[in-house]
């Protein structure tokens, strides 16, 4: 049985599994990760797919013979390349895909991350698989996050998931390269991410890979310092896949340094600085404290501040009392003429509707 504390988990698919032999699209290794896509999803945990593979695909579309490929080619490729992955893909799929295109400046941006963070969250619910990858046709090298083990890593923690999965062509972690280093040894666990793990990754062997074991081990990294385990598996083997299924541990794991949610809750209470407080009503005030509700605009009965959408506001009882902290989904400026509305009166006061909550039950923290 799949580890039942994965409610939800974000799996990144490296580029030599897409196109083995940069040729374009390949299903030989994707099958049995769709398969297991599509079993974590019955099984009722949400899945978010990073999926690298649009420069490897549109590669042969492209002609240039020479390497390093210059950032004009590599974007002309990964615009080729990126509508054959997502095609391949839905082609694997009984269910509907999304494509989510994303540069680092839009995971920056405290709006644009919002945005994003909507956007997941309406395609889960509406049991769409969105399929993330860099926006590599258009990003510039200072606008990239550059590789998709780190953008995966970030996805990971926007979405609260509570695994990420790295597959990749090779089984896991070892002590060092094994293509080079024959008796390296494997690493099954990773308690603490330290310079001597650091020093254990060598490069990718091959041309359409980027960052190789470093930029796995920088995004467990990331992960697992906010509440996420990170597996790296050999997604060439359908067997890892079986063996999660099982429950079994398969690659290597990279355990998570504190409790998802605390870590969330430590981040929203002593890293965010409040730019505002909101009071709430007495009925929101116990939604809020006994069912960990949403907060809805009928809830707020006055807006204190200047804040934006996107910043930390305290959400306070009639008395001032700090109860929570939470991001709100709308302006202060917004919020004062919303307050004490129904959801749904929301579009024809402000003319448009990013979020029927103010503040998302995913992103508030108690203070008690
Ligand atoms: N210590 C290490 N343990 C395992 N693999 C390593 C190590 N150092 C470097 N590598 C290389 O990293 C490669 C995986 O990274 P990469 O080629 O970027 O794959 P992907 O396309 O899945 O991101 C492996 O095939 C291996 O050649
Ligand atoms: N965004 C790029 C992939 C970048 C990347 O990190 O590749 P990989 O090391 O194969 O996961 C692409 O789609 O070609």
């Amino acid at each position: 049985m799949l580890n039942s504390a994965w409610r939800r988990i974000v799996i990144k698919v490296g580029s030599a599994l897409i196109s083995p032999d940069a040729k374009g699209c390949s299903t030989r290794y994707l099958l049995a990760i769709a398969r297991f896509i599509s079993e974590c999803r019955q099984l009722g945990t949400e899945v978010v797919l990073v999926s690298s593979g649009s420069v490897a695909a549109g590669r042969s579309a492209i002609a240039f013979a020479h390497q390093p490929l210059p950032i004009n080619i590599k974007q002309a490729m990964a615009a080729v390349g990126q509508t054959q992955m997502m095609a391949t893909w839905s082609n694997l799929f009984d269910f509907r895909c999304a494509q989510i295109l994303l540069t680092h400046d839009d995971l920056a941006d405290r709006r644009r991350y919002l945005n994003i963070d909507n956007t997941l969250r309406t395609l889960l619910a509406n049991q769409v698989l969105p399929i993330v990858n860099e926006n590599d046709s258009v990003a510039t090298a200072e606008l990239k996050v550059g590789d998709n083990d780190n953008l995966a890593a970030m996805v990971a923690v926007l979405v609260d998931a509570d695994a990420l999965i790295i597959c990749s062509d090779i089984d896991g972690l070892y002590s060092a390269n094994p293509r080079t280093t024959p008796e390296a040894r494997f690493i099954p666990k990773v308690a603490q991410i330290d310079a001597g793990i650091y020093a254990m990754a060598g490069g990718s062997h091959h041309a359409i890979g980027t960052g190789g074991m470093l930029t796995k081990i920088q995004a467990a990294e990331k992960a697992t310092k906010l509440g996420v385990d990170t597996l790296i598996i050999n997604g060439q083997k359908a067997g890892s896949f079986d063996m999660l299924l099982r429950g079994e541990q398969a690659g290597t794991l990279f355990l998570r340094q504190q409790d998802r949610l605390s870590a969330k809750k430590h981040w929203l209470l002593n890293s965010l600085k409040s730019q505002g407080s909101i009071v709430l009503d007495s009925g929101a005030v116990q939604a809020l404290l006994h069912k960990g509700a949403s907060l809805l605009a009928k809830g707020v009965t006055a807006v204190n501040g200047r804040f934006d959408k996107g910043d930390a506001i305290w959400l306070c009882d009639s008395g001032g009392k700090q109860l929570a902290k939470g991001i709100c989904q709308y302006s202060a400026t917004e919020l004062q003429l919303i307050k004490g509305l129904h959801s749904q009166q929301i579009a024809d006061t402000l003319g448009f509707c990013p979020s029927e909550e103010v503040v998302h039950r995913d992103d508030i923290a108690l203070t008690s």
